[in-house]
């Protein structure tokens, strides 16, 4: 995923906004990124670029070479998990392979190893209303990794849950992410959730956003005990060095 030079601004004339940039980000495959940054910086804009929802006003948006196209470069997961209510869990993952093009004899399988892959394997003849917000966010997930695209975004996924859920989401996001192997874009405001799930953190100033601290993440990925990376001091160092830089950005 390549950034080249962007700004992205919204309406025109008086009333124009500038949003964010100008930014220059290179996203190698397989890393984790998570975008921090005060309310309002460009965050969103960034990641709704990357999904080729919106056009840069100025500079170039890459992804696997080309500019992206809405569906096709990557799968997205929202605040909101914004199913549908009419179907059922499985239903809702069944449609995304549909949209996705995975011919129809593979779509039992699939749908069962991205439900199990999120912890849902006893839920799919369940109503989107039968399950928690914490499922119904899982089934979101499980509905953006269906595409097998090669870039997963995810906005602020977990803001609406309560904080047990939401540690328990944390660490399947990173689980599933490792087995994957696949590139991600992560927007919150939290340094904690940046450090803990980020292979690469990049804090942005006001806006407009701009690039203010671009900092790798050392910490050990795969196989590891998430209680013990939370109580670690290299963890608790790195989160306090992007907490502070969020807070000079915010001033
Ligand atoms: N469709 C739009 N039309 C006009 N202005 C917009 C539009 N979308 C976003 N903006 C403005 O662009 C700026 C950046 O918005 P964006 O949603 O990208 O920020 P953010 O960092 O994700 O914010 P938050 O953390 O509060 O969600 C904000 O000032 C916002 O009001």
């Amino acid at each position: 995923m390549r950034l080249t030079d962007v700004t992205h601004r919204y309406g025109r004339g008086a009333d124009a906004v500038t949003a964010v940039g100008p930014v220059e980000l290179d996203v190698p495959p397989g890393e984790f990124l998570v975008l921090v940054g005060p309310s309002g910086c460009g965050k969103s804009t960034l990641l709704r670029l990357i999904a080729g929802f919106e056009q840069p006003t100025q500079g170039t948006v890459r992804v696997s070479g080309a500019a992206p196209r809405p569906g096709q470069a990557a799968g997205v997961v929202f605040q909101q998990p914004r199913l549908f209510p009419w179907r059922t869990v499985g239903g809702n993952v069944d449609l995304a392979l549909r949209y996705a093009k995975v011919p129809k004899d593979q779509r039992a399988r699939r749908r069962a190893d991205l439900l199990e892959r999120v912890g849902l394997e006893q839920t799919d003849g369940r109503r989107v209303w039968e399950i928690s917000g914490g499922q119904q966010q899982r089934v979101a997930i499980a509905r953006a990794l269906a595409a097998e695209n090669p870039v997963f975004l995810l906005d602020e996924p977990f803001a609406a849950l309560d904080a047990l859920t939401r540690e328990r989401l944390q660490e399947d996001v990173r689980r599933v992410t490792a087995q994957t192997g696949r590139t991600a874009v992560f927007v919150t405001h939290s340094a904690d959730e940046a450090v803990f799930l980020g292979s690469r953190v990049v804090v942005l100033t006001r806006r407009p956003g701009t690039i203010a601290l671009d900092l790798p993440i050392p910490l050990p990925r795969g196989d590891i005990d998430p209680e013990e990376l939370r109580a670690s001091p290299e963890f608790a160092e790195l989160r306090a060095r992007v907490a502070h830089e969020v807070k000079a950005a915010a001033a």
